[in-house]
């Protein structure tokens, strides 16, 4: 073997190529292994230590578009009908990402993207919204109203004149009816060319009993609905809708005889159209008459809802697709303030035991309140000490046993799921409120409730409510007996009387504004509800057993609103510490003690005494106060040969009024502890032949009293005192503005009388012998279909 140039022999360089080979076979993994590895974090290096590219994951797909034309002119809108909806939904994709939305799956609800818009950059630029605004026009009025009501609705939304790139709204558009080709429109919401815009239509329709485009579009939108082979709501895409009928109230007065009658079909086909998305209630009116009030209205409400949609991305509570959808044309469960009700109430056995506790509890009197709720919210100095009502007159401190209070309806608290599920709201940590079925009623134009026929209180501006769930009876007809709390003394954490009133209105107008969709509800009273002018302190519970009750009742008249408190005749020194009420109850549920013990099931041992002394405070009141007996009549407890005793009760008390009323069945079967059914119920008739044998039964003790009124719908009758007959004529009405000036005047314990505010002579409709509805109003039936007047 020779040496190579090197000098190496070849035996040598073979000797040292296989050692190379073989260290190689044994080691090649681990030195693979460690150069990837090397190699790995030499490129994480430089990839963390470079400057990246811009990454996008979507192309842009919407340009910005030139200046759309001024608000106001009737024209063809830059919205193209595209047969493919990729575009769409991939710019609410892009929609959302600029929205910072969280990246990954997400859960679609109902079927519009919530939006929010305003706030953080991203936000901004959100989705526009588009408003469109048709409308028909035979001779040319209605064409004229659109056009004004549009700038001005353009205005209130800041989007006047030409488009303002930030702006959440484009400028309104109006469209006329004869010219829009109605597949464009009303098959499917037409797709933005531009930018990603949310539709909301506006509707302000003319009736015609001739043949108009009216016919020719009602005739669209019910073939649209019906065809199979759409989507029933093809329109759903749409942020809502809204409808204005003007009509002629001279020629067609009222809804029955035609008025507004297109406008009312519109609104109908556009709930079945757009998946129920009527984002503000049907407004009518007259041009002539009441039409212009009732479109500013209209207008002023529908920029409210345009502008909580530019915030929230929402509609509100009440309207599909938006919160909890409260839409039904069926009535709700018969159940109304003071309306003493038997229902089948489920109570689950925790709560029973609770009550049952409850009421062991009760017997454990005489013991002071140490303000103990975690949140301090009961920490005051105002906060007094408990008060025990059984034994009259002895000061409470002379009781005092040092407790930890507890919250009365706390919100872990069984009570507080029976009462939540059943509608109420709870305020704070023992009151409660509830919009009742004649406030909905009314917002429908379907009748009031007796206080309404009565006494002149509107129904839809009436807020029931109480600042104590708690009582001191257990009725036999309490359809909350077994879940409600019960006492004799208040044992409970008070909460200050602004925080009950704040909080009773604020819970009652959230409900209110959940009836904002509800098929038939009529923008002006809707309106109109949103401002409380009476409230029913009636709805459970005992009203005067709260501590600060004079507080709360000065809260309710500082804000004028009147105020009807429905006390259960158990507490003497509180009812004469009352201060002015605009009428004050007192619940006469019998009319001997056994029958009281039997049909109250009161927790006081003097309960008798208890209940003549509250009837000798409103006899001494009756110069004072409009004081008003309630006799609530259950077959079998306490009609049956009761009148003579009613009847010196009356003599006892002098009421200024007695108001008679059948108890309300609600429920299928009995109630278990009570043992009362459907059987249980007077028939009105019934009812009719009690209150005459009672009012025979009061002349013959030569007392003035006369059957002045009756609401036949709810099973009440009204007898008054001679004091509010006037030149033959009934005055049950109150006249609410006089009662604040003598308040205001006099102050809370001023020296006025009933007779200083009483009001007109009550309507002839609502007298005796006439039924007692507003002929005003349409009577239907527990299924919402209208009943012929008789
Ligand atoms: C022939 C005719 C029929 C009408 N029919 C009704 C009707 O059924 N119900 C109604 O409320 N108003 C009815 N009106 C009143 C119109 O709806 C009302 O005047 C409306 O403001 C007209 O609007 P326009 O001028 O835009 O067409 C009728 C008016 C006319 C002239
Ligand atoms: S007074 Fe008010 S709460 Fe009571 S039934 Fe009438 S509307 Fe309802």
């Amino acid at each position: 073997m020779f040496p190579d140039s090197r000098g190496v022999s070849p035996s040598v360089m073979s000797e040292i190529t296989h050692c190379v080979l073989e260290l190689w076979h044994e080691h090649r993994i681990p030195i693979i292994m460690s150069t990837l590895f090397v190699l790995s974090l030499l490129r994480l290096y430089l990839h963390s230590a470079g400057k990246r590219e811009e990454l996008r994951a979507l192309p842009k797909v919407y340009e910005k578009v030139p200046l759309e034309k001024s608000v106001g002119a009737v024209e063809k809108p830059k919205i193209v009908v595209k047969e493919d909806d990729s575009e769409g939904s991939q710019s609410s994709r892009l929609g959302n990402q600029k929205r910072g939305a969280k990246q990954g799956p997400r859960r679609i609800k109902g079927d519009i993207s919530r939006k929010t818009r305003g706030g953080t950059e991203a936000e901004s630029e959100a989705r526009k919204i588009q408003v469109l605004v048709f409308y028909s026009s035979l001779t040319a009025s209605t064409e004229k109203i659109t056009q004004t009501f549009t700038q001005e609705l353009a205005t209130s939304l800041g989007c006047f004149g030409e488009k303002v790139p930030d702006a959440a709204f484009l400028p309104p558009r109006v469209l006329d009816l004869a010219e829009v080709d109605y597949d464009e429109y009303f098959i499917t919401p037409p797709k933005t060319e531009n930018e990603p815009t949310d539709l909301f239509y506006l509707f302000v329709i003319p009736s015609y009993n001739i043949d108009t485009i009216n016919d020719n579009f009602l005739e669209h939108l019910q073939e649209t609905h019906h065809d199979f082979r759409i989507d029933t709501s093809p329109l759903a895409p749409i942020l809502g809708y809204s409808v204005f009928g003007l009509g002629d109230r001279e020629g067609w007065p009222t809804e029955e005889e035609g008025f507004c009658v297109q406008a009312k079909e519109v609104d109908k086909w556009m709930a079945k159209l757009s998946g129920r998305k009527r984002a503000y209630p049907l407004g009518m009116g007259d041009w002539n008459r009441d039409g212009k009030e009732r479109l500013l209205e209209w207008r002023t409400g529908l920029a409210d809802v345009l502008k909580q949609l530019e915030q929230t991305g929402t509609l509100g509570e009440g309207v599909l697709g938006a919160g909890d959808p409260l839409e039904s044309d069926d009535e709700e469960e018969a159940e109304d303030d003071g309306e003493v009700l038997i229902e089948d109430v489920s109570v689950s056995k925790a709560a029973k035991g609770r009550g049952s506790g409850s009421l062991e509890d009760v017997e454990d009197i005489g013991r002071i309140m140490e303000l103990s709720r975690p949140d301090g919210a009961g920490q005051k100095p105002a906060a007094p000490l408990a008060v025990d009502f059984t034994t009259e007159g002895k000061p409470a401190a002379k009781k005092i046993v040092a407790v930890t209070v507890k919250e009365m309806v706390p919100k872990n608290s069984p009570t507080y799921t029976a009462l939540t599920k059943q509608g109420y709201s709870i305020v704070g940590s023992h009151s409660g409120v509830k919009i009742c079925r004649w406030t909905k009623s009314a917002l429908r134009g379907r009748g009031s409730c007796y206080k309404y026929s009565f006494y002149g209180i509107n129904s839809h501006q009436c807020m029931e409510s109480t600042p104590s769930l708690s009582c001191s009876n257990k009725c036999v007809f309490c359809w909350r007996h077994g879940t409600n709390p019960v006492g004799t003394t208040w044992r409970w954490v008070v909460d200050p009387p602004q925080l009950i009133f704040d909080g009773v209105k604020e819970n009652h107008y959230k409900k209110i504004k959940m009836m904002r969709g509800v098929p038939g509800v009529r923008a002006e009273r809707f309106a109109e509800a949103m401002r409380v002018r009476h409230c029913a302190l009636s709805l459970v519970g005992e009203p005067i057993f709260y501590p600060h009750i004079n507080e709360f009742l000065g809260m309710l008249h500082g804000e004028r609103i009147s105020s009807f408190l429905v006390c259960n005749a158990q507490h003497p020194d509180e009812l004469a510490a009352l201060q002015h009420v605009t009428q004050l109850y007192v619940s006469i549920d019998a009319s001997n003690r056994e029958s009281l013990r039997r049909i109250d099931r009161p927790l006081h041992r003097d309960f008798w005494e208890r209940f003549q002394r509250c009837l000798d405070i409103l006899r001494a009141r009756r110069f004072r106060q409009r004081t008003v007996f309630r006799l609530t009549l259950v077959k079998g407890f306490n009609i049956e040969d009761e009148a003579e005793g009613y009847a010196a009760l009356v003599e006892r008390g002098l009421p200024c009024f007695v108001e008679v009323k059948g108890v309300t069945y609600c429920g299928t079967s009995t109630s278990s502890n009570a043992g009362l059914t459907m059987a249980n119920v007077p028939f009105y008739q019934e009812v009719c032949d009690f209150v005459v044998a009672l009012e025979k039964a009061l002349l013959k003790r030569g007392l003035q009293y006369g059957i002045a009124a009756e609401h036949a719908h709810s099973c009440c009758i009204l007898l008054a005192s001679e004091r509010f007959r006037v030149d033959g004529k009934w005055h049950t009405l109150i006249d609410y503005d006089k009662f604040f000036q003598l308040l205001e005047a006099k102050g809370p314990d001023g020296d006025f009388s009933p007779e200083d505010y009483m009001g007109p002579p009550t309507p002839e409709w609502a007298t005796w012998g006439n039924g007692g509805f507003d002929p005003r109003d349409q009577r239907v039936d527990r299924k919402g279909r209208p009943i012929e007047a008789a």
